[in-house]
């Protein structure tokens, strides 16, 4: 059962209904779990039916699940239709199914590039025009926010050039709806998170599972529930007013290139010397 949330109000969401794309593992299910603790009502897609039918299990009431692959049209048509059917509208999209594997960008085969575009890109636009076309597009009255997740820090990623590709695309094609659609009450928000404390991260190298922290200027992981916290806010009314941009929930990542404290400048107890102020102030 989705407990109350911790910082919304219960019915922030009463009346909404959700697709939430990977709704039934790690960071798609919890923010399915804030959705419903919003109001909401919603529907998680996947692949894997077992995984999805123990979340909506587990996360109770308002929460249900149609089985599908994002990438193929078909099966987007059929968990958009399913939700239509059983809730009669639909006002948000979150796509976070996505992913990619860690490896050297020169070792990227031509094969994994196009699996990795074909999750990330097609993926998310093949669910986002299922919806607005059921839905939303040239229909009064009618509309809805998508929330496309990405990734973050937007600088470079070590050993992920392929994801990195992805998901600048994926922002541009969010921008551009955005703009697109507006006439059509659609808005369009990415989400690019940053490093999160999640089973899936723990498929990665044992390194860079350890340092991963480390490498955010925040020192820390980001916490499902920040990740879950976001998607409700975006799914509230004030995605409209975020239409066409990308908020990054990172730690700061976005913002500095390595660990703090830089290794090249801190001394033997990892303290970054600071400047000498001047002794007088000047004339
Ligand atoms: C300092 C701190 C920094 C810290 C840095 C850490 C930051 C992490 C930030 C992000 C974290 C996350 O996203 S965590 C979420 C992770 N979750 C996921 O990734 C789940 C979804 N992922 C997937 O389904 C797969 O990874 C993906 C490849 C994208 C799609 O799968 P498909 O079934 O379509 O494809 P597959 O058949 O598996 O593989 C197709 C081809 O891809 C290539 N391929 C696939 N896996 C491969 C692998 N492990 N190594 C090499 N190559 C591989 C091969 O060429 C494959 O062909 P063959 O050789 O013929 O087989
Ligand atoms: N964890 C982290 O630190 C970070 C995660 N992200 C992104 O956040 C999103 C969620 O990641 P996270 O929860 O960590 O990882 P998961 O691996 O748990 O999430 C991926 C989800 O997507 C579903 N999925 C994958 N491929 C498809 C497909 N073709 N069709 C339908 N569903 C599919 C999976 O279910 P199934 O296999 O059953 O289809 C799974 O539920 C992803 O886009 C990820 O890249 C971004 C940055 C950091």
């Amino acid at each position: 059962m989705a407990g109350p949330s911790e910082i919304f109000r219960p019915d922030l969401l009463a009346g909404r209904v959700a697709i939430v794309t990977g709704g039934g593992t790690n960071l798609g299910r919890q923010a399915t779990a804030e959705l419903l603790a919003c109001g909401a009502q919603v529907v998680i897609a996947g692949r894997r039916e077992e995984v999805l039918a123990a979340t909506a299990d587990e996360l109770g009431e308002g929460c249900s699940y149609v089985s599908g692959d994002v990438r193929e049209r078909a099966d987007a048509d059929r968990i958009v239709g399913g939700a239509l059917d059983r809730h009669g509208r639909l006002d948000v999209l979150v796509n976070n199914a996505g992913g990619q594997y860690f490896v050297p960008a020169e070792a990227i085969a031509a094969k994994g590039w196009r699996a990795v575009m074909r999750l990330n890109v097609e993926g998310t636009m093949t669910m986002t025009h299922a919806v607005a076309e059921a839905a939303w597009l040239g229909r009064p009255g009618a509309g809805g926010t998508v929330i496309n997740v990405t990734v973050s820090p937007h600088h470079g990623m070590p050993a992920m050039a392929h994801t990195g590709a992805a998901r600048a695309a994926v922002e541009a094609l969010t921008a551009e709806l955005a703009e697109r659609w507006r006439e059509d009450g659609v808005a369009l928000v990415a989400a690019a998170i940053g490093r999160f404390d999640t089973e899936s991260l723990r498929k990665y190298p044992e390194i860079v599972v350890r340092q991963a922290a480390r490498s955010v200027p925040l020192q820390r992981l980001g916490r499902m529930q920040e990740f879950a916290w976001l998607v409700a806010f975006l799914a509230s009314p004030v995605g409209h007013g975020l239409s066409g941009t990308t908020v990054t929930l990172d730690g700061a990542a976005d913002n500095w290139w390595g660990a703090w404290p830089p290794e090249l400048i801190a001394d033997d107890e990892g303290t970054v010397p600071t400047e000498a102020r001047r002794a007088e102030p000047p004339a």
